[in-house]
């Protein structure tokens, strides 16, 4: 790192660059995508790159050469790089912690050398790939069994965050990879319905439940898993004996695990330098391991690496998470853009938004600099979208002709997925024509004269017009595999690192969701026994005696 960033006086809008960012932003005015392709007719090739599968349109973005160079400049200045490679030698650049950030270890080749404090973690991550491996394998089989002697045909995700987003997702994701004779289920929610729902159909002596979480003590994690325990004791009229058929942790905690009756035999590890949000591919995948087998997982580790390989070394002009990255700097600091959308044009990516939802704003939902500095820039964005075309029915119309800046990225597939019904493949084209003529929309819009030319009635006009001009990505691969997922998750994690960079924020942290749970702690014993409202505010006291009331009325 540089001396400017560990010295830790950098005050991102007081740098040159910034102000040369702002002062060009002022020059840029209105001017509109239609005029940036009119002068150019090679943007629509020029301004894209390619990383592995994924192929990366950023023509109808609102930037120029100049703009992309004075980005660049900002990404120099506030030593991005340095940064990155700090996190990939496995520096404690999570300082709030005191811990490395190193989910890119997760996914290095066997061989590789990557120490934190001295030791190399690489064969470790090895270690425990292979016992998922030699577990996944004995599920699929058919081979483990449970108390009763019966092989296991559900499996039961029991997580929440980190620990349910990244597996629930993966997935759906590869949901035509999976071993479609297997029931997956993911239960994260501490409401009870959420358990319920899953397992009210499951025969207890075919389940097995997978307890991921990282720290052990997460609340909901820990009375989820203790209710399906009870369910799976009560179900099978067995003792604690029969738990180890049926219950596997996945954490770095293996005294919390042991605690809880779960013998460290069936434990999968991990480490504290892997953030929960950064952790499906390690341990915590062992579901989706399961579900699409160890090769599966193990393609998908390697498009991970690919997009990790490619960050780490193609120079700036060529690369893919630094330019998007910088395009969230660019929106959220000199056109007060609020949010950022994610559309993806594939049913399977339906949890994919919700995932990133996470990724980016838990890493960069913050308000003080890596120095503890009140920061005056705008941060994280508020990632938001579901699958196309879905939305275009629903919100695109605030996106169309609504008053915000709404920067999109839109994710195609040039194939459908394998085993889709022969007679829907045809539709493949309906759908991504709808891809194509979205991002064409929002760029380019409806001029009034055009308009008019339809014989609009001259009233009708103004609602009629598209303004256009709304900035997006296309990011376009060939079909939806591991390897795909892998490169694409790499792609955004490695995005939300160059935004936290530029913007000195710790990513690696989540401080923000502790007072929620510490309050809780002590609302709960106000709510099951008859405990004073005394201590709360006026508001919350009179909430939680009306619920009271009204819970006991019934
Ligand atoms: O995996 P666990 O330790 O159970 O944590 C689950 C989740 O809960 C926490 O509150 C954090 O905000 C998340 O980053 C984490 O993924």
């Amino acid at each position: 790192m540089s001396e400017m960033t560990t010295e830790g006086r950098i005050r991102l809008n007081r740098l040159p660059e910034w102000a040369a960012l702002g002062k060009h932003r002022e020059q840029l005015g209105g001017t509109h995508l239609r005029e940036l392709f009119a002068a150019d007719p090679e943007r629509g090739t020029g301004y894209t790159l390619r990383v592995g599968d994924l192929h990366l349109d950023y023509s109808k973005q609102l930037v120029t050469d100049e703009t992309l160079e004075l980005l660049r400049e900002l990404a120099v200045a506030t030593d991005v790089a340095g940064l990155r490679d700090a996190m990939f030698r496995g520096e404690k650049i999570n300082t709030t912690e005191d811990r490395a950030v190193l989910h890119t270890a997760l996914r290095a080749p066997r061989g590789a050398v990557i120490e934190v404090d001295g030791e190399n973690v690489v064969p470790a991550v090895h270690a425990v790939l292979d016992k998922m491996a030699g577990f996944a394998d004995t599920i699929r089989s058919g081979a483990w069994t449970g108390h009763t002697g019966k092989p296991i045909k559900n499996i039961v995700n029991i997580g929440i965050g980190g620990s349910d987003l990244g597996p629930a997702m993966a997935y759906e994701v590869l949901r035509a990879y999976t071993r479609r004779d297997l029931t997956f289920r993911f239960v994260s929610n501490v409401d009870g319905a959420d358990l319920h729902e899953a397992v009210r159909d499951l025969d207890p002596a075919e389940t097995l439940f997978i307890v991921a979480s990282k720290t052990f003590t997460t609340i909901e994690t820990v009375t989820n898993a203790t209710s399906a325990r009870d369910w799976l004791l009560g179900g099978l009229g067995a003792g604690q004996e029969a738990v180890a058929r049926h219950f596997v942790a996945l954490s770095t905690n293996a005294e919390r695990v042991e605690e809880f009756g779960i013998d460290t035999a069936n434990m999968f590890e991990f480490w504290d330098w892997v953030g929960g949000r950064y952790s499906y591919d390690s341990a915590i995948g062992l579901s989706l391991m399961i579900a699409i087998g160890p090769d599966g997982f193990r393609e998908m580790l390697d498009g991970f690496h690919l997009v990790d390989e490619h960050f780490r070394t193609a120079p700036a002009e060529e690369n893919a998470p630094l330019l998007l990255g910088l395009l969230g700097v660019w929106y959220g600091g000199f056109f007060d853009a609020q949010s950022h959308a994610v559309l993806p044009y594939s049913h399977y990516l339906s949890k994919f938004t919700a995932y990133l939802q996470q990724l980016d704003m838990e890493s960069n939902g913050k308000s003080v600099d890596r120095q503890g500095e009140p920061v005056d820039w705008q941060t994280g964005p508020v990632v938001w979208g579901t699958p196309g075309t879905n939305g275009q029915h629903a919100y695109y119309q605030l996106i169309h002709q609504g008053t915000k800046v709404i920067p999109a990225d839109f994710i195609g597939f040039a194939r459908p997925v394998a085993d889709l019904l022969p007679g829907l493949v045809p539709q493949h084209d309906l759908l991504m024509a709808n891809f194509f003529a979205q991002t064409q929309a929002l760029a380019f819009g409806k001029t009034p004269e055009e308009v008019r030319a339809e014989g609009v009635p001259e009233e009708l006009v103004p609602h009629k017009t598209f303004q256009g001009n709304h900035p997006t990505t296309t990011i376009l691969a060939d079909a939806l595999t591991p390897s795909v997922l892998g490169q694409l998750v790499a792609l955004y994690e490695h995005k939300v690192f160059v935004q936290g960079a530029v913007w000195n924020i710790d990513s690696f942290d989540q401080w923000g969701v502790e007072l929620g749970k510490v309050l809780a702690k002590r609302i709960e014993p106000v709510l099951t026994g008859d405990g004073e409202t005394g201590g709360l505010d006026s508001s919350t006291a009179a909430l939680v005696s009306a619920y009271r009331a009204l819970r006991d009325r019934s």
